[in-house]
C-alpha cells in the first residue's frame, strides 16, 4: 500500500467527530480514477444517528464521480486494528470486488491486509441471489 493512502486515512482520523465514543476512525479509498477519498466517523448526540468512517469515505468517492474501490485503508488509534464493522463491510462490497484489499492499520502503518471475500464471505450479492 502506498504511503499516501495511509497518510490520508490518518489525516481523516484526526478530523473525526467522536466526542461520545472517543474512538476516532479514519478510512481512505484509492478509486479507479487514481484519486484518494478519505473520511472519518461522525457521531451524533442522538447516538444511533452517527456513522462510521468508511461510509464517509465512500460518500466522498461517489460525489467525486468515482465508483470503484481499488484499495482501502482503515485506522483507529485505540485498537491494535480496526476491522470494518458488519454494516461497513456490506457498504464497501457495493463498490469493491472479492479481491479488493482492505488494509488494517495502526499508527505505524499496515498491520494486516484482508480481501473483501475474507471480510465478508457469503455476503448478500447478486451472485448469491442469482
Ligand atoms: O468499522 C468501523 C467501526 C466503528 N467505527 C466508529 C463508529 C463509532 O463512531 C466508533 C465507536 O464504535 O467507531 C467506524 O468508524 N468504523
Ligand atoms: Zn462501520
Amino acid at each position: 500500500m502506498s504511503h499516501d493512502l495511509f497518510e490520508a486515512a490518518r489525516a481523516a482520523m484526526s478530523l473525526a467527530h467522536a466526542p461520545y465514543s472517543k474512538f476516532p476512525v479514519g478510512a481512505a479509498i484509492r478509486a479507479e480514477d487514481g484519486k484518494i477519498y478519505a473520511g472519518a466517523n461522525i457521531e451524533n448526540l442522538s447516538f444511533p444517528q452517527g456513522w462510521c468512517a468508511e461510509p464517509t469515505a465512500i460518500s466522498q468517492m461517489i460525489m467525486g464521480g468515482a465508483r470503484k474501490i481499488v484499495e482501502m485503508a482503515v485506522i483507529a488509534e485505540k485498537l491494535p486494528l480496526c476491522p470494518p464493522c458488519g454494516g461497513c463491510r456490506q457498504k464497501i462490497a457495493e463498490f469493491a470486488t472479492a479481491k479488493t484489499p482492505i488494509y488494517l492499520c495502526d499508527e505505524t502503518g499496515v498491520k494486516k491486509t484482508m480481501t473483501m471475500e475474507e471480510l465478508l464471505p457469503h455476503g448478500f450479492s447478486t451472485d448469491v441471489i442469482g
